[in-house]
């Protein structure tokens, strides 16, 4: 039994859900379908999600959403006339969403009862056209499926009741047609994962069915050693460890949710990564272990947006609960950290840049001169990570040499570096415009010269 993901492209329009609808009749082993909500269709192109926040925001500052609402209702109108499908659940979306705005509830449960609309509605389009078809298919809703998450609305994480829940399902006989990207509480309130988070709802849905495979379906043949936007036509990845998949795509691999792997992982389920164009190639696949055979380092992620919270103090190492005291003021703000390298006398904390509002910037700063009794706090801004993974790099000698030599000839600064205790990555800080070259560079070194 298989569960099969289709992501926002591949369920982009009429035309991407007749290859869905194909690839799913072509195997009776795909039982599950978890789906999300229309993506691009082309670049310049918007994505329902990104209409619904649109939607949302507008109606709090006060604004005319109306064209927006327009452009959302005709997406889905557009594929239910391609597909000649009846068209009574437009109306229903547009009462649903005019309900949402004009409920009572709080801002941010709000937003996630609006994101959550593009999945739900797919969901139910794409039942109804394999029915079209001649196909038994049920849209099942999340908290018929029983997904129950917990009550952090747009960052919900599931709870481990769901699996047992989950694996009720196996029992029903048609395809199960499920929209991802939000559970329930316990206490019945819609939450949405993180954005990508279908992928999330994927390997919840796999895990829980106890699925042979997870089938991620996306618009890139398969997982490449690079982003393709970076390095044009880089080196397919056809294996890969789940520890690897989880530290390239935390560290920018967008093709899958880095959150997504660990339902997956805890039930030894393999997941395969493939194109919903091009079903028949070979694709990416991510299980427990795999065979050295490639080098040491599998991939180069990379990612920007980050900061750095640098202090310093003469005999920090000697001070005990310095870095507990650091960290905890951060904790205390409700922020949280990416890494945390650090020196005899000095440590540095490496944030996402969302993490630190400029209110919240303040406050920390002026707490760590307080507390802490410091002799420096900067806040360095606009960096880069450039993580090199590979399970090969613990038994291999020369990986950072060779890597240091590759940031040199990009002429890029490496700001900070930081192995993970497992050796199965590495991590360096640049300024954000040394990212492309420095990766370029690396590309070569470890891809190219091999
Ligand atoms: N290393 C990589 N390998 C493959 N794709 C990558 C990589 N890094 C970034 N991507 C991007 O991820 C995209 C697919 O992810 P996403 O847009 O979330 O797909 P979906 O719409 O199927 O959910 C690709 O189109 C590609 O641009
Ligand atoms: N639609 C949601 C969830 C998701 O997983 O989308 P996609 O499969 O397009 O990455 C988002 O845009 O965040």
């Amino acid at each position: 039994m298989k569960v099969a993901k289709f992501g926002g492209s591949s369920v982009a329009s009429a035309a991407q859900l007749q290859k869905v609808a194909n690839i799913i009749i072509s195997d009776s082993e795909r039982k599950f379908v978890v789906v999300s909500a229309p993506g691009k269709r082309h670049s310049e192109d918007q994505k329902v999600t990104d209409l619904l926040i649109e939607l949302g925001e507008r109606s709090v500052r006060n604004e005319d959403y109306s064209s927006v609402l327009e452009a959302l209702l005709s997406r889905f109108n557009d594929i239910l006339d391609e597909l000649d499908l009846t068209k009574e659940i437009v109306e229903e979306v547009k009462d649903n969403l005019l309900s949402i705005l004009q409920g009572e509830t709080v801002f941010t449960h709000k937003m996630d009862a609006l994101k959550a609309t593009g999945e739900d509605t797919l969901a139910k389009i794409l039942s109804q056209y394999l029915n079209s078809l001649g196909y038994k298919a049920t849209y099942v809703h999340p908290q018929e499926a029983g997904i129950i998450v917990s009550d952090e609305p747009g960052r919900a994480q599931v709870l481990d009741e769901s699996f047992d829940h989950l694996y009720n399902l196996r029992g029903r006989e048609e395809i199960q047609v499920i929209p991802g990207f939000f559970g329930y509480t316990k206490d019945n309130k819609l939450m949405a994962f993180p954005r990508g988070g279908s992928d999330i709802t994927g390997s919840i849905v796999a895990a829980g069915v106890k699925a042979d495979l997870y089938e991620n379906f996306t618009d890139v043949d398969s997982v490449y050693c690079v982003n393709p936007k970076i390095v044009q036509s880089p080196q397919e990845i056809n294996e890969l460890t789940y520890k690897e998949m989880r530290e390239l795509s935390y560290a920018g691999f967008s093709v899958f949710h880095d959150e997504a792997l660990i339902p997956a992982f805890k039930a030894k389920i393999p997941v395969s990564i493939k194109n919903t164009n091009h079903p028949d190639k070979k694709g990416t696949m991510i299980s427990a272990t795999r065979d050295i055979t490639n080098g040491p380092v599998v991939g180069i992620a990379s990612d920007n947006g980050f900061i750095s919270i640098y202090v310093s103090k003469y005999l920090m190492n000697r001070e005990k609960g310095f870095g507990r005291h650091l960290l905890q003021i951060l904790e205390e703000e409700d922020i949280s950290f990416e890494h945390a390298p650090s020196g005899i006398d000095d440590m540095s904390v490496i944030l996402r840049e969302n993490q630190l509002t400029s209110e919240k910037e303040e406050i920390v700063i002026q707490r760590i001169k307080d507390e802490l009794k410091v002799d420096t706090v900067t806040i360095d801004r606009d960096l880069a990570m450039i993580m090199i993974v590979g399970e090969g790099m613990n038994s291999t000698i020369g990986v950072t040499s060779k890597a240091s030599t590759a940031f040199s000839d990009a002429g890029v600064n490496i700001e900070m570096i930081n192995q993970g205790s497992s050796e199965v990555s590495m991590m360096f800080g640049v300024k954000a415009e040394g990212l492309e070259p420095a990766v370029q560079s690396l590309y070569k070194a470890f891809f190219e010269t091999k």
